[in-house]
């Protein structure tokens, strides 16, 4: 993992919430979960301020949420959020983790005197069996362009099998977003798809000069490998806030509380964007989320908080913005409308990676209609 990845989350089959996704454990381990395990990793998401600030406000803001309440922290990692839970006045905090680096939050409960309160429980949340229910759930599931890593099926298992009636979600809500975006990086990206073509071209006269073997029945499948590297993976980036040049859509709204996973197997919205910049050019998406801390109707928050990875100047993420480029960048202007029609599934090969498919059609308001675009992205 880069130092811009989201580690791979642990996780199994789960067994609730409508929709269970069948996986293999091992593969699912080594693939994905094992990253988790490194204090390293741990140690990105800690210093995450905007991430960290979300978490410690709502937690302390809603102490009323805490106090003498039992807790489930799903994923507890270093066990940070379990040891803010104890702090915040929790009763008894269950705080459950796949990975070997529940010996490191147990280590860290330790030292800082709360091990009367956090019991660290190392194991799959799917396998895990508490001795009662609890009155609030908390988590920080949220991958890539929010559902990358699927971790959130984890939580709503935990959540069927382990909230109390009336219980709370900690977030409570999630909301992911799109616009359109303007960026240099798809010229880039374009002439690194063009080299590398130019340098297949190369290597196949030496090959057939030297070693006498034709490649040329090569060149489509190795064009439709480059092109999925440099122009379909969707890419990290923090975006400037001018970066986006038209307005904003939400394209799913979650609702902690009763989302099935059926609900997010699929993110599916058609949406109408209006260009809000004179003149630029369309390179194409940027995605990114919200979550929200609300408590619920019966028992709402103090204090409401959010946690947004918007493009953002001063405080940007480690989540950054999930970017979908258009090959060729299409000129618009201001007023001009784009029509988009947005389909997000999990991988076939790989439930906790993405596959997008993304069409657009722009009315630009000279009355001009560029071709439609439709493409494909894969969320790696
Ligand atoms: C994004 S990290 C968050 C860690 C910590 N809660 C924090 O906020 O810093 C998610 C953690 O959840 C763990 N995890 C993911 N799926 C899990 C599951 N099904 N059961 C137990 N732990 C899981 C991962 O190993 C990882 O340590």
């Amino acid at each position: 993992m880069g130092s811009h990845q989201k580690g791979e989350r642990g996780g199994s089959s789960n067994g609730s919430g409508g929709g269970a996704v069948a996986v293999d454990k091992g593969v699912d381990f080594a693939q994905y979960f094992c990253t988790y395990a490194f204090l390293y990793h741990q140690k990105e998401m800690l210093s995450d301020r905007v991430r960290m600030d979300a978490y410690f406000n709502a937690i302390f803001e809603n102490k009323h949420h805490f106090k003498g309440k039992t807790v489930l922290d799903v994923g507890t990692g270093s066990g940070i959020l379990a040891m803010w839970s104890a702090q915040a006045g929790a009763r008894k905090v269950y705080a459950v983790e796949a990975t070997t680096m529940s010996g490191h939050a147990q280590a860290l409960v330790k030292a800082n005197n709360l091990q009367d309160v956090v019991e660290v429980l190392e194991g799959s949340m799917e396998d895990v069996t508490l001795p009662e229910q609890v009155d609030v759930i908390i988590s920080e599931w949220m991958g890539y362009f929010l559902l990358r890593e699927s971790m959130f099926d984890s939580v709503i298992c935990a959540r069927d099998r382990w909230l109390k009636p009336g219980g709370v979600m900690y977030p409570s809500h999630a909301r992911m977003w799109m616009a359109p975006i303007r960026s240099g990086l798809g010229d880039q990206k374009k002439s690194d798809y063009d080299g590398s073509m130019n340098d297949w071209h190369a290597f196949m006269e030496d090959t057939k000069e030297y070693y006498g073997v034709d490649m040329s029945v090569l060149t489509k499948p190795f064009s439709e490998e480059q092109m999925k590297y440099y122009l379909q993976t969707s890419l990290w980036q923090n975006l400037h806030p001018h970066q986006v040049i038209g307005t904003a859509a939400i394209i799913k709204e979650i609702d902690c509380l009763t989302a099935t996973v059926n609900d997010i197997l699929k993110v599916k919205s058609d949406f109408l964007s209006s260009i809000t910049l004179e003149n630029t050019r369309l390179c194409g998406f940027g995605g990114w989320f919200d979550v929200h801390f609300r408590g619920s109707k019966v028992n709402p928050a103090q204090q409401e908080i959010e946690l947004t990875t918007a493009p953002s100047v001063d405080n940007s993420t480690h989540w950054g913005q999930q970017v979908f480029l258009l090959h060729p960048p299409v000129h618009v202007s201001e007023g001009d409308a784009i029509s988009v029609s947005f389909t997000m599934d999990r991988s076939k090969e790989n439930h906790r990676l993405m596959e997008v498919e993304l069409g657009c059609e722009i009315k630009q308001s000279s009355g001009k209609q560029p071709p439609p675009s439709r493409n494909k992205f894969y969320i790696e």
